[in-house]
C-alpha cells in the first residue's frame, strides 16, 4: 500500500511543508496511509486571506456558475466512489461498503446543493405602508471556517462546504488529524473540477490550526462537528469575535423498546444503530431502554446478535464491523467499559479487544446490562461499539429516562402502539425522532441537528442549511 505525502491546499495551490504527522490505518497499524504537515496560525492566516481574496468574485458571480461547479464535484465523487470508498475504509476503519456508501452520500449532497444555489430563497412582501415594496434577499456571509471530524471524513465536509459555496461563501477547512487523506481527496476533486482559486482552502494539522481558525478575525462564521469539550471552546471563540457559530457535538441517543414490539426487529434495530460503523456515529443507539416484560429476552437476543458480528479489517470482504478509528478512541471505549463495570453494570458480552490477522484497534461489540440512567455509561458519549441497556417498568418511565441527560440529538422507539409512538414523537427531547428505525442513518435533504448539549446554532443539511450560510437583507423601495 502506498503512503501519500499530503499538502495544504491554499488559494488554488498545493502548499508543501515538511510532513510532521502520520495518518495510520486503524486496521493495520504497520500501514501509514499518509504523511502530512502540521499547519499553524500562519498557515491559517494564509488560507483565510486566500478565501477573502476569492470572496468578491465568487459571491457576486452567477448562481449558475456555482451550481455548475457543485454539480461537477458531485459527479466526480460518483465517478470515483470505488477508489475513495476504499481510501476512506483504509484511513478511518469503516467497512468498504460503509466507505463507499458515505462517498455516494457526499456526491448526492453536492448535487443537492447545486440545485439549492439556483433556488429562490428571498421573499417579496406587501409593506405595512401604502406605496412601498419590501423584499428580503439572502446574501453570503463571507469566509466560513469549518472544523470537520474523522468519523464521516467526506460526508460532513460535503454537507458543510457544499451549502457554504452554493450560497456564495468561501471556505477554510481544518479536517481531523485522523483522516487528512480523505480531506485532500476532496480538495483534489475541487482542483480537478476547475474551482476558482481560493474558494475552498484546506489546512491540515493537529494541535494549533483548529483554535487559530476558530479565533481568526477574518472569518465570519464557523461550523464545527466534534466533542462537547472542544465545541465549548469553539463557541467561546466565536462569541468573542461575534461570529456566527454552528456546532454539532454528539449524543447519547436513547432507543426505547416497548413490550409490544417485534423482538427480533427491535434487536436488529439496536444492533444496527449501536454497533455498525463501530458505534462511531453521533447518532448511535448507545442507550437501549427496554420495558421490564421483555428486557431479559431482549438482552439475551442482543448478546447473540453481537456475538455473531464479524469484526475485522475494514477492507476484508466478510467484515461487518471495522476497528476503532484510533488508539485513543479504542482506549476511550475500553475505559468506559471499566467505568460501567465499576458502577455496577454487567458486561453481558464483549468489553475487550479482538485480535485479527493484522494489528489494529479492534474491539468486540459490547452489551452492558443492568445499568441505571445515572451511570456515566448512560450520560457520556463513548463513540464505540458499546450498547447499554436500562430496564424500565413502563412507557412513562421509558420516556423519562430517554429525556434524562445532557444530550438531545436523535431518539428512537420500537413499538406498534400508535398512541405511544405519537406521544413519544411529541414529548421526547431530541432534534430527530426515529420510529421503528435505528437512531442513526439520516437523509441528506432534511434538517439535521439536536437539542440541548448536542447542537448549537442553526440546523445543518438540506433546506435548513440556508439559515446558517446566508444572512438576510431587507430592502424597502418607495416611489
Ligand atoms: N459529533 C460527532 O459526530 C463527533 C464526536 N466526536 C467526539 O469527540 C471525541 C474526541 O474526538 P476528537 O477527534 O479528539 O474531537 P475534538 O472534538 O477534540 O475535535 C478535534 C478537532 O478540533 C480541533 N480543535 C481542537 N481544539 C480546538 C479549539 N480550541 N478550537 C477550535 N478547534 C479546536 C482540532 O484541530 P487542532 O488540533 O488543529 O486544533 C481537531 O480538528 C470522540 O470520542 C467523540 O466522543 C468526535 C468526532 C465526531
Ligand atoms: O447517522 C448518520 O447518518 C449521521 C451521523 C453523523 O452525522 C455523525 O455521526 O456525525
Amino acid at each position: 500500500m502506498t503512503t501519500q505525502t499530503l499538502n495544504h491546499y491554499i488559494g488554488g495551490e498545493w502548499l508543501s511543508e515538511p510532513a510532521a504527522l502520520d495518518s495510520i490505518n486503524p486496521s493495520n497499524t504497520n500501514d501509514i496511509v499518509a504523511r502530512f504537515p502540521a499547519g499553524d496560525s500562519g498557515t491559517i492566516d494564509r488560507a483565510v486571506n486566500a478565501a477573502h481574496d476569492a470572496f468578491p468574485a465568487w459571491s457576486a458571480g452567477s448562481p449558475e456558475m456555482r451550481a455548475d461547479l457543485l454539480h461537477k464535484v458531485g459527479e466526480a465523487l460518483f465517478a470515483n466512489a470505488g477508489e475513495l470508498g476504499e481510501l476512506l475504509a483504509r484511513e478511518e476503519g469503516k467497512t468498504r461498503a460503509e466507505g463507499m456508501g458515505e462517498t455516494l452520500r457526499a456526491a448526492r449532497v453536492f448535487r443537492y446543493f447545486a440545485g439549492e444555489a439556483l433556488r429562490r430563497h428571498g421573499l417579496t412582501l406587501e409593506s405595512s405602508r401604502p406605496g412601498l415594496d419590501v423584499a428580503t434577499y439572502r446574501e453570503a456571509v463571507g469566509v466560513v471556517g469549518m472544523i470537520t471530524p474523522w468519523n464521516f471524513p467526506i460526508a460532513i465536509p460535503a454537507w458543510k462546504a457544499a451549502p457554504a459555496l452554493a450560497f456564495g461563501n468561501t471556505v477554510v477547512m481544518k479536517p481531523a488529524e485522523g483522516t487528512p487523506a480523505m480531506a485532500v481527496a476532496l480538495a483534489r476533486i475541487f482542483a480537478e473540477c476547475g474551482a476558482p482559486a481560493g474558494i475552498f482552502n484546506l489546512v491540515l494539522g493537529s494541535g494549533e490550526a483548529g483554535a487559530a481558525l476558530a479565533s481568526h478575525d477574518g472569518i465570519a462564521a464557523i461550523s464545527f462537528t466534534g466533542s462537547r469539550g472542544t465545541g465549548a471552546k469553539v463557541g467561546a471563540a466565536a462569541m468573542a469575535g461575534q461570529k456566527r457559530v454552528q456546532m454539532e457535538m454528539g449524543g447519547k441517543n436513547p432507543l426505547v423498546v416497548l413490550a409490544d414490539a417485534d423482538l427480533d426487529k427491535a434487536v436488529g434495530i439496536a444492533a444496527d444503530g449501536g454497533f455498525f460503523q463501530t458505534g462511531q456515529r453521533c447518532t448511535a443507539s448507545s442507550r437501549v431502554i427496554v420495558e421490564d416484560a421483555v428486557h431479559d429476552r431482549f438482552v439475551e437476543a442482543l448478546v447473540k446478535r453481537a456475538e455473531a458480528i464479524k469484526v475485522g479489517p475494514a477492507l476484508a470482504d466478510d467484515t461487518q464491523v471495522g476497528p476503532a478509528a484510533s488508539d485513543t478512541q479504542l482506549e476511550q471505549n475500553l475505559r468506559y467499559v471499566d467505568i460501567a463495570r465499576d458502577e455496577g453494570g454487567t458486561i453481558a458480552t464483549g468489553g475487550e479487544r479482538v485480535d485479527c490477522e493484522t494489528p489494529g484497534y479492534y474491539m468486540a461489540p459490547t452489551v452492558v446490562a443492568d445499568t441505571g440512567q445515572d451511570m456515566r455509561i448512560n450520560r457520556e458519549e463513548v463513540f464505540g461499539p458499546v450498547v447499554s441497556t436500562v430496564k424500565v417498568a413502563d412507557y412513562d418511565e421509558a420516556l423519562a429516562v430517554a429525556n434524562a441527560g445532557d444530550f438531545g440529538l436523535s431518539a428512537g422507539i420500537v413499538s406498534n402502539d400508535a398512541a405511544r409512538i405519537r406521544d413519544f414523537r411529541k414529548n421526547v427531547r431530541a432534534g430527530m425522532v426515529m420510529v421503528n428505525l435505528p437512531t442513526a442513518g439520516v437523509d441528506y435533504h432534511v434538517p439535521f441537528g439536536g437539542t440541548r448539549g448536542s447542537s448549537y446554532g442553526p440546523r445543518e443539511q438540506g433546506f435548513a442549511a440556508v439559515e446558517f450560510y446566508t444572512q438576510i437583507k431587507t430592502v424597502y423601495t418607495g416611489d
